[in-house]
């Protein structure tokens, strides 16, 4: 029986608001509709003070709630221009924002904030949120989950079949032989960073003021050193590795180059540690989603570099922005019908783990 799920994903670029409306059954999940709603700018600088500074247990318990409001207003406005009937959706499935993401600590944990009890009571759709809780319990990174989901989505492939979503990360799933994924490590948001710094642009579109200058192979070549490239599997990351301050620590003794060049040099970085992954692992073709595959340089750059076909999702008909969103609708889906979610492989978990807590509407 086909049921009707929402995912909702905000992503750590924090640009904003991804929900998708899909149509799942046992094999498929098509998507109905879709919308990306930007994220205020307030609550973006909020949040990204609250990740790099000390807080208050207000402070965090507050932009829950906010977070959570900001959600549900999303949703009823998703719902109200699709003209969709409450009672025809199962369940809501809610990423949350990301603020921490610490699964190597001593006691490791992932924090995603945006209250599900108010999604649920203010949308009267039962929300299943804290998706990444057990597999951490479990003894897994809680990250990346998405590769469960290309697996799923792209079970029939016969090709040697690699998928990496760059968004503020970059995370790789290989869809061959035995489910494998990880994060690769930095997607764009050291290039955010380094545009908004220098020439107060949200990103750099099309890649066009990287692709102004040169890669400076010294300053390469210390950021690919980083120990984070050169760790195995598993392994996952966030803003709180790959943030200024990392960024700062790398420019030191490179004050000479222009900021074109470092923005060349940072985009030839996602590039590079996405390439040598692909490239490692002998896949044959290369899908990309994510906010990266619309960077036309970074896909050229890819397209160099990787021994394999490069694609954007949207050729195999899978809209490249919404796959995310799509994912933590069918991670829902397999929450309500408690199905397990085949991901130890991929996290190191102990085990393979019902993912999500469900926040009952009714
Ligand atoms: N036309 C474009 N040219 C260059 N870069 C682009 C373009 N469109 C989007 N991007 C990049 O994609 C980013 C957003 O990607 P996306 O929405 O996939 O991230 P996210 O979902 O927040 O991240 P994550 O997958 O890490 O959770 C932007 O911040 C920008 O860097
Ligand atoms: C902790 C967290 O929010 N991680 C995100 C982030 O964004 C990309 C990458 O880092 C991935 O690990 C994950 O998101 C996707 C949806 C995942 O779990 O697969």
């Amino acid at each position: 029986m086909k049921e009707l799920y929402i995912g909702v994903m905000s992503g750590t670029s924090l640009d904003g608001i991804d929900i998708a409306l899909c149509e799942i059954g046992d094999t498929t999940c098509r998507l109905l509709s879709a919308h990306e709603y930007p994220f205020p700018q307030v609550l973006k600088e909020e949040i990204l003070a609250l990740i790099s500074s000390s807080v208050s247990l207000k402070q965090i318990g507050e932009c829950d709630m906010k977070l959570g409001m900001l959600f549900t207003e999303c949703i009823n406005d998703f719902i109200q221009k699709n003209a969709l009937h409450v009672k025809d959706i199962t369940a809501i499935g809610l990423h949350g924002q990301t603020l921490w993401h610490a699964p190597d600590s001593a006691y490791p944990f992932s924090m995603q904030l945006g209250n599900a009890n108010i999604v649920a009571a203010k949308t009267g759709i039962s929300t299943v949120a804290d998706f990444r809780g057990m597999d951490i319990a479990h003894g897994g990174q809680g990250a990346p989950f998405a590769p469960a989901f290309h697996k799923f989505l792209f079970a029939d492939t016969k090709q040697k079949m690699a998928l990496v979503n760059i968004g503020g990360m970059a995370n790789i799933s290989l869809l061959f032989g035995k489910l494998q994924g990880w994060d690769v490590g930095c997607g764009n948001v050291l290039m955010d960073l380094w545009i908004q710094k220098t020439q107060a642009k949200e990103y750099d579109k099309e890649g066009a003021f990287a692709k102004s200058a040169q890669t400076d192979k010294s300053l390469l070549a210390k950021m690919l050193m980083d120990v984070y490239f050169q760790k195995q599997p598993p392994k996952s990351t966030g803003r709180e590795y790959f943030n200024e301050a990392w960024l700062t620590q790398k420019l030191q003794g490179f004050e000479h180059l222009s900021d074109a060049q470092v923005q060349r040099t940072l985009l030839e970085l996602t590039a590079q540690t996405i390439a040598n992954d692909v490239n490692n692992t002998h896949s044959s073709q290369l899908i990309v989603c994510g906010g990266g595959a619309k960077n036309s340089f970074l896909m050229q750059r890819l397209a160099k570099l990787c021994h394999a076909e490069v694609s954007p999702s949207d050729t195999l008909g899978i809209n490249s922005d919404f796959l995310e969103a799509m994912a933590f609708a069918w991670f829902a889906k397999k929450r309500i019908h408690k199905e397990p979610l085949k991901l130890r492989n991929v996290t190191g978990a102990k085990k393979d783990s019902i993912a999500g807590a469900v926040y009952a509407a009714d």
